[in-house]
């Protein structure tokens, strides 16, 4: 079997034209403009290209993108103080703040000062604990964009048993609830799981996020199976010229297609529905901190 390939490039285009269509009616129905403000702490230039990213894709869909690139040195007193001053202004309805942020500041005082109401990250416990319960909010960008791809690609994911590999704040825990909401039977593997092989072999859908370059290897996926590869490594290309690097997820892409009947690639899979989820989330938001029901096509 060769697996279809799941393209999350093209899946995010069309969620951002969705987009599009409801900021154009908050803005002709309610007059709302809905505000996206990205803070960046350094210089790391993988860090610059994904807020460049995405600051060019906000303004794209029609909503204001506020970008600030603070220094490196810059204090978590003054760093702090800017959350402040944007959970106060009215024209902000999402705030992210791109992680990591360097050492000497302490990312959950971060994440603590952002307004739960303008978290879209969903990295703020109330918002965490409102996923879990089922109450409208924002949810967190790679589980939201993994979820859509699966219901797009399975319909009804009820009954099928999800093995998410990896147990992270960031994507493995929220990926579980997720999961669980939509009825699927969930096993959480990590890096102490013992026989992870087998139990990733009774997987109707895999999840791998566990970000170590090509661990998953195919004959792990039962046949048929759907991939899900949230894994975005660096490794060297050496077959590209001397220096040179490549993007590889965390399963083996070529062996696992050969068993999946559906996976993601990297680049172009799940990467790009993150980035169009958060501005999902924007709406979401903006909709809430305006007492609207935010549109159901947008979030989980
Ligand atoms: N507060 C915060 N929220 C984040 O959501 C957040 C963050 N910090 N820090 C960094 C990570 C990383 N991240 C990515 C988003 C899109 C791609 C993406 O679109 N990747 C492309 C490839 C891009 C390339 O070629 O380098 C793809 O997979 O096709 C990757 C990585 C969001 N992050």
């Amino acid at each position: 079997m060769t697996a279809k390939i799941i393209d999350g490039k093209a899946f995010a285009e069309n969620l951002r034209s969705r987009i599009a269509g409801h900021v154009e009616r908050l803005k002709a129905e309610h007059g709302i403009t809905p505000g996206l403000a990205v803070v960046i702490v350094g210089e790391d230039p993988a860090s610059q290209v994904y807020v460049s990213s995405k600051a060019k894709q906000t303004a794209e869909v029609g909503m204001n993108s506020y970008k600030h690139e603070l220094p490196a040195d810059i204090s978590e007193a003054d760093l702090l103080a800017l959350i402040h001053r944007l959970n106060a202004d009215p024209a902000v309805h999402g705030i992210l703040v791109q992680m990591p942020v360097p050492r000497h500041i302490d990312p959950n005082k971060v994440i603590e000062a952002i307004d739960p109401a303008k978290d879209v990250d969903c990295f703020t416990p109330a918002n965490v604990g409102k996923v879990q319960i089922g109450l409208p909010g924002p949810v967190s960008c790679t589980p939201l964009g993994c979820l859509m791809l699966l219901r797009d690609e399975l319909g009804s994911l009820e009954g099928r048993h999800a093995v998410i590999i990896g147990r992270s704040n960031l994507v493995g825990k929220p990926m579980m609830q997720l999961l669980l909401r939509d009825n699927c039977t969930v096993t959480v593997a990590h890096s102490r799981t013992r026989n992870l092989a087998d139990i990733v072999r009774q997987a109707d859908i895999v999840v791998a996020a566990v970000g170590r370059p090509q661990m998953v290897k195919g004959d792990w996926i039962k046949p048929g199976a759907t991939v899900i590869d949230v894994g975005i490594n660096r490794v060297p290309a050496p077959e590209k010229g001397e220096g040179k690097t490549r993007l590889v997820g965390d399963v083996d892409y070529a062996a696992a297609a050969e068993q999946a009947a559906a996976i993601t690639p990297v680049p172009g899979g799940v990467g790009p529905m993150t980035i169009a989820c958060l501005l999902a989330n924007t709406i979401t938001t903006a909709s809430l901190i305006n007492g609207l029901t935010p549109p159901d096509d947008l979030t989980a």
